[in-house]
């Protein structure tokens, strides 16, 4: 039974690669859970535990083994236009500036450019990129280049945002700069956010609920609320609740 606002609905979705051959991968195994309309959700897990095959499958980039994934409502076939995807790679044109790829998508839709200049030149300078439209991105930082791709992620408006370790080729202190950024824009546009990540402290940072993935195959093993208001300052990763919680997760993902 899934509630009215669930968006996105993942129902015992297994996935196992080369199934009946030597290289055969169980990846994901049988596991269920769902993201409301607006919610920032994280799964958090070791490395290869399954996060980012999951969250593939919810782009519709790959598909379950077995069980079913519903997105606004629709049984996901193929890949939505209405979905932002940002990988740990922002994957930049290098011989187009700033602006250009944020624009990119539309471009690649083979939809006209023109009338979301506006927006995309608005996206930039809400992520601090305001005097670097028409820089190219060997011209920019690596936390400058993926806030262009937040850009790039949110210029067609998507209703479902997805992120792979988007900030974990990132410095520390660049890591936790992007967070503030993402945060921002997430609180400022509202979508529906899936974010997979290694860091514990980057999930709790960032979330309304964290999915804790035991080790391959992966399943979700326990759902974690994280009760801090928005918006959210780095200062609460100082307050012992946040510090609690961690340690929460540490030992659950350990055991
Ligand atoms: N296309 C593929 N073909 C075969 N095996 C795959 C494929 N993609 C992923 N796998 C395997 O599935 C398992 C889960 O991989 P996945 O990348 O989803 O894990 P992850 O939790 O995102 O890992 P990490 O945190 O290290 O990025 C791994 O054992 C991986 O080798």
């Amino acid at each position: 039974m899934t509630a009215a606002s669930d968006y996105v609905v993942i129902d015992r979705v297994a996935k196992t690669y080369n199934p009946g051959s030597r290289q055969q991968v169980d990846a994901v195994t049988a596991t269920s859970f769902s993201v409301k309309a607006g919610e920032f959700v994280t799964l958090l897990g070791p490395s290869g535990c399954g996060k980012s095959t999951l969250l593939m499958m919810v782009a519709g980039l790959d598909t379950p083994s077995t069980g079913t994934i519903n997105v606004a409502g629709q049984p996901m076939a193929a890949p939505r236009a209405e979905t932002g995807i940002m990988f740990q790679d922002p994957t930049l044109l290098p011989w187009k500036s700033a602006l250009e790829n944020v624009l990119f998508p539309f471009r690649a839709m083979n939809r006209p450019v023109a009338p979301f200049e506006g927006r995309a030149a608005q996206l930039l300078d809400q992520v601090g990129l305001a005097g670097f439209h028409d820089h190219k991105p060997r011209q920019l930082s690596g936390g400058m280049r993926q806030r262009v791709a937040i850009c790039r992620a949110l210029v067609y408006e998507p209703d479902l945002l997805l992120m792979d370790e988007p900030f974990s080729a990132l410095d520390a202190i660049t890591r936790d700069e992007m967070n503030l950024v993402l945060m921002k824009m997430w609180h400022d546009h509202r979508r529906t956010a899936l974010f997979v990540t290694h860091s514990i402290r980057e999930a709790v940072f960032l979330s309304d609920r964290v999915l804790v993935m035991s080790p391959r195959p992966g399943r979700v093993v326990e759902d974690v609320a994280i009760p801090f208001d928005r918006p959210r300052t780095l200062e609460i990763g100082e307050t012992a609740e946040f510090n609690r919680i961690c340690a929460h997760l540490r030992n659950r993902i350990s055991h």
